[in-house]
């Protein structure tokens, strides 16, 4: 089987895309054509992971917001002029994913006019432009919460089936981290404000183990000196952070807060407030609702506050990892509707 697919930028797009094209390969033989940017995330996890992937450079921006920028014009111009590249591709493949990320359109696009089943999935609420300007030419849409139905155009809403969000479960390494530590990363490219609320907590707080993502080399080697603190620059092997962790503090994006419920890890969330139409604070609120974790918000992030949400996420106790993983469900559509 022959799969054409983009989703990336960051890690909340890039690993839904993993986790689906991971659990196709246990049913079929599988053949990726993936297409980043030379920036990305995916540039680098992609032919580290999965060297089997073709891996197809495009050189394009994402669009600045506000939209209506002059400076977006040439964007766009720079994104459609990637059709031919993308449609050099194309020949054979049975299907196309993509899981947002401003290279998810373009390919979207060629595969949508050249009627090649499209499969969106979206992880967030809110649906992010990629997604939703691609979403007429989708075969289905699956998405991470039943929220998101109304945010996509009435006339596609019957094509969209709620799945949950795909968690990447391979890769599992058990024992690297050890066990019973709490989880620090703020998303898929670290967060400042969390890296300095916990360097002051590390200062004071000495009966606890952390096991913390960084993002970013100085401030892995400046929160090394702490005897009870494991700094990493990335995580690659989260299915085992995730096993090990008796609560996270984390951001709360839209992968991270599925991945906090699908492994039952209580959760200290502090969402990024400048994240788009504010869904990280929507997304925190999910969790707290459900009484899965303890929201600071940024204005409130003193290293005592943060210190006594910690107490309060590991007293609410981690629940079983899920048997049901919705990537399962999606390849299982994706192979019945495109074999
Ligand atoms: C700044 C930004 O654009 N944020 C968005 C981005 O966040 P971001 O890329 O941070 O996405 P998420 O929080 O959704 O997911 C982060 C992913 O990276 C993984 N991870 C993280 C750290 C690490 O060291 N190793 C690792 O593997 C996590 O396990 C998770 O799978 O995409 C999300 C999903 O579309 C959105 O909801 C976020 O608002």
């Amino acid at each position: 089987m022959k799969v054409l697919a983009a989703g990336g930028g960051t890690g909340g797009h890039l690993y839904p895309a993993l986790a689906i094209l991971e659990e196709l390969s246990k049913h079929v033989k599988l053949k990726v054509v993936y297409f980043c940017t030379p920036r990305g995330i995916e540039n680098k996890i992609v032919p580290a992971e999965h060297p089997e992937y073709k891996l197809v450079k495009l050189d394009v921006q994402g669009l600045e917001r506000p939209i209506f920028k002059p400076t977006n014009v040439k964007r766009v111009l720079k994104i459609l002029r990637t059709k031919s590249i993308i449609a050099s591709e194309t020949d054979g493949s049975n299907c196309c994913l993509v899981t947002g990320g401003y290279v998810s359109y373009p390919l979207g696009l060629v595969c949508g006019k050249k009627r090649i089943p499209l499969y969106i999935q979206e992880q967030n609420v809110v649906p992010g432009l990629a997604n939703r300007s691609l979403s007429r030419y989708a075969k289905k849409i699956f998405v991470g919460f039943e929220e998101a139905i109304i945010n996509f155009p009435r006339s596609v809403r019957n094509r969209i089936v709620v799945t949950g969000n795909p968690i990447r479960v391979s890769n599992v390494n058990r024992g690297v981290f050890g066990e019973g530590y709490v989880l620090v990363f703020g998303g898929s490219r670290g967060s400042d404000l969390i890296n300095t609320v916990m360097e002051k907590i590390y200062r004071e707080e000495k009966n606890l183990k952390f096991v913390h993502g960084t993002g970013d080399p100085v401030w892995t080697k400046r929160l090394s000196i702490f005897d009870n603190v494991l700094a990493l620059d990335y995580i690659y092997d989260m299915p085992s952070a995730w096993r090990g962790a008796i609560a996270v503090v984390c951001r709360a994006g839209a992968l991270t807060i599925s991945e906090l419920l699908h492994y039952g890890v209580p959760a200290v969330l502090i969402p990024w407030e400048g994240a788009a139409e504010g869904h990280q604070v929507r997304n925190a609120e999910f969790v707290a609702k459900i009484g899965r974790g303890v929201i600071v918000r940024e204005s409130e992030a003193t290293p005592r506050r943060v210190l006594e949400a910690i107490e309060v996420a590991i007293g609410l106790g981690k629940l079983p990892e899920k048997e049901t993983n919705p990537a399962d469900t999606i390849a299982k559509i994706i192979l019945e509707e495109c074999l």
